[in-house]
């Protein structure tokens, strides 16, 4: 009769979870190389389900696509792969269940996952696979991504009749992570064709019934939901959950109280799962009018972050600057660092910016001493952040801490990499590139998290990025800096740069920028400081002229931090009429050469006012 005749007058039920039953009797690799490996296995699984109850079995092709099997090394196999699913799923359906071929979504929280060209590629192929051995229906399932979800519908309508049902999962009770409500998610999938619409996984009965009393009947289509068996647990490195088939079965009576025609099941289901669904829904007729919930919503106040200085940003476009960075310290001793900072401070600084965790070893938290420098001691702090140590979680998190702190001028940086610090096995998150940060930092300031929640109040986030002028390719670090601009960067910070000539060089190649950049400068402390930058810092090269003049300092550290100073005052000189931002990086702790330099920066300054009034 074909399904969606059947939905007109009756619930169907539909199969539960392939990809957990599998990992559940124990197989963690490619669960749709089974097609091809362990068909029985599979063939197995199919009848349970019809066995139990199911009407409506899918074909276990979830991640049978080119950018998910290409994981595996099995790209080249997905046309074996999901012909061999649908022969498979067909011969245990024996006229007695219809088969709806199943695609996953491929996106998740990470837009970047995939290109939306990637996932039209890849969708197509499989879709064709589908088409070409025939099913009952489409089930497009778990898209996180609504405009992904959106995009392969459109494919799919166009290029078939067959039944569509199209699928979405949340995160949270009838919200899409995106934001979009549920019941305008479902209408506009319905406009675009989708025959059923509806949810999967993710969450367990109660919070999908819960999402879907927001959700109208649909004028034209049906609706499904194909929740998980609960919310899971992790337990010895396994994803577990509750498996009371009984429950379930209760709670499919109230998704069909809500209107949902073709109830299924996803991970954590069962075919006892699916058996207690038949014996609760037996004999009960859809329903044809219901009450929708109205969510009340609270108001979204978004207020901004309150503001007593200009940024750094806005201070450096217009006016001299000077940063100086001082890095927390790597043991619990703080005295000098403190005392540093409130040196630099007298110096008069506009702020101190403190890494996180630099050459990937691990200091005091550097949001822990701003919080210090800020409240204790009146100074304005920038904060490094990296993508190497936190996830999307931790970064957003840390982030909203910094907000709360009031600590509003942040470098978002990729981080150096873990393999150069104290442990180099350390794993390095990088759930988000440096543009992606930048990215995220500026929504933030929209008022809205990375998964487009309101925040009820936007953050006011000044956000600089890394600048390395000492690379091969200058143009290619240029590059990168547009594509920073174009993730949202206010401004640049660089690496130090320690030959004069080379200032003139990277103004010529940034000054179309619309961005200002602090310049880096870092004075040398020794000739073995020297020699190692010179030699063992990718990048950097230093001219003969500075090496000679720091090996001929000797073993005297005096006389060497002399020569540093001059040397680092010869390189100010060479920046000065070029960049209004100076960035004075402190070696070693050793502020007191930093202090020297912010003075003589102002001295400058100063020297320059006078001049100015002397000539006019
Ligand atoms: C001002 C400043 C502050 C920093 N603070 C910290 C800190 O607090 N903690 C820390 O761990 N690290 C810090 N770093 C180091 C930085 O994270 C690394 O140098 C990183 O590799 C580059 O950072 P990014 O954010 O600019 O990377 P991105 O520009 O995002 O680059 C990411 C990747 O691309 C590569 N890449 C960059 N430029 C080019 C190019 N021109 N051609 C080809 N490949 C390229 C990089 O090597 C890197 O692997 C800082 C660097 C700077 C300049
Ligand atoms: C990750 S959601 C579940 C996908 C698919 N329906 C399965 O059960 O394997
Ligand atoms: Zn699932």
């Amino acid at each position: 009769m074909g399904i969606l005749k059947e939905l007109q007058n009756r619930i169907l039920i539909a199969d539960g979870a392939m990809g957990t039953l599998l990992y559940s009797f124990g197989v963690d690799y490619c669960f749709e190389e089974l097609n091809l490996l362990q068909p029985d296995r599979i063939t197995k699984i199919h009848e349970a389900y019809i066995e139990a109850g199911a009407e409506v079995i899918q074909t276990n092709t979830y991640g049978a696509n080119y950018l998910k099997l290409a994981r595996y090394g099995l790209e080249d196999q997905v046309k074996d792969i999901n012909a061999a699913a649908i022969k498979i799923a067909k011969k245990a359906a024996n006229g007695k269940a219809y088969v709806l071929g199943t695609l996953g979504g491929i996106r998740s929280i990470k837009k970047s996952a995939a290109t939306i060209e990637e996932i039209k590629r890849s969708f197509r192929e499989q879709l064709y696979t589908f088409l070409l051995e025939g099913v009952d229906g489409l089930l497009l399932e778990t898209f996180y991504d609504l405009d992904e979800l959106k995009t392969v519908l459109q494919i799919a309508r166009k290029e078939t009749e067959l039944p569509i049902i199209a699928q979405v999962s949340i995160h949270e009770v009838a919200v899409l992570q995106d934001g979009t409500p549920l019941a305008d998610a479902l209408k506009q999938l319905e406009d675009l064709g989708a025959d059923v619409v509806g949810l999967n996984c993710r969450l367990g009965p109660h919070h999908i019934t819960k999402a879907l009393e927001e959700v109208p009947l649909p004028e034209r289509a049906f609706l499904s939901a194909y929740p998980n068996a609960s919310l899971p647990d992790y337990i010895d490195g396994r994803l577990i959950y509750e498996s009371d088939a009984e429950y379930f079965g209760e709670c499919a009576v109230n998704l069909r109280n809500q209107g949902v025609r073709l109830i299924g099941g996803c991970c954590g289901t069962t075919p006892r799962h699916i058996k207690a669904v038949r014996e609760k829904i037996q004999g009960l007729a859809p329903i044809t009018y219901k009450e929708v919930k109205v969510k009340q919503t609270e108001p979204t106040v978004t207020v901004l972050s309150k503001r007593n200085k200009p940024h750094l940003h806005e201070i450096v476009a217009k006016e001299r600057s000077v940063i100086v960075e001082l890095d927390t310290p790597k043991t619990l001793n703080t005295t000098s660092f403190l005392e540093g900072a409130k040196a630099l401070k007298e110096a008069g600084i506009d702020a101190l910016t403190m890494a996180d965790n630099s050459l990937a070893s691990p200091r005091i938290c550097n949001m822990a001493m701003a919080a210090i420098v800020k409240n204790e001691l009146g100074i304005r702090p920038l904060v490094h952040i990296t993508c190497r140590d936190r996830n999307l979680i931790g970064l957003q998190s840390h982030l909203m801490g910094l907000d709360a702190l009031g600590i509003d001028q942040v470098l978002a940086v990729t981080g150096d990499p873990t393999k150069i610090g104290d442990f180099p096995g350390a794993t390095s998150v990088y759930d988000l590139s440096s543009f992606e940060l930048i990215s995220l930092i500026k929504q933030l300031n929209e008022g809205i998290t990375f998964s487009g929640k309101p925040l009820q109040k936007k953050t006011s986030f000044s956000v600089a990025a890394a600048f390395n002028p000492n690379v091969r390719h200058l143009d290619k670090a240029i590059k990168r800096l547009e594509k920073k601009i174009k993730h949202g960067a206010d401004y640049f910070i660089s690496q130090p740069i320690f030959d004069e000539k080379k200032f003139l060089e990277v103004y010529e190649h940034t000054k179309h920028l619309s961005k200002p950049i602090y310049i880096g400068i870092m004075p040398i402390v020794s000739s073995q400081n020297a020699e190692f930058l010179h030699n063992e810092v990718p990048g950097i090269k230093l001219t003969d002229e500075i090496r000679e003049k720091m090996a001929r300092c000797g073993s005297d550290r005096e006389k060497a931090k002399m020569e540093g100073i001059a040397i680092a005052k010869s390189l100010i000189d060479a920046a000065f009429d070029l960049f209004n931002g100076i960035y004075l990086i402190t070696p070693f702790m050793r502020y007191d050469m930093t202090v020297k330099l912010v003075q003589y920066i102002h001295q400058k300054c100063a020297n320059r006012v006078q001049e100015r009034k002397i000539t006019n």
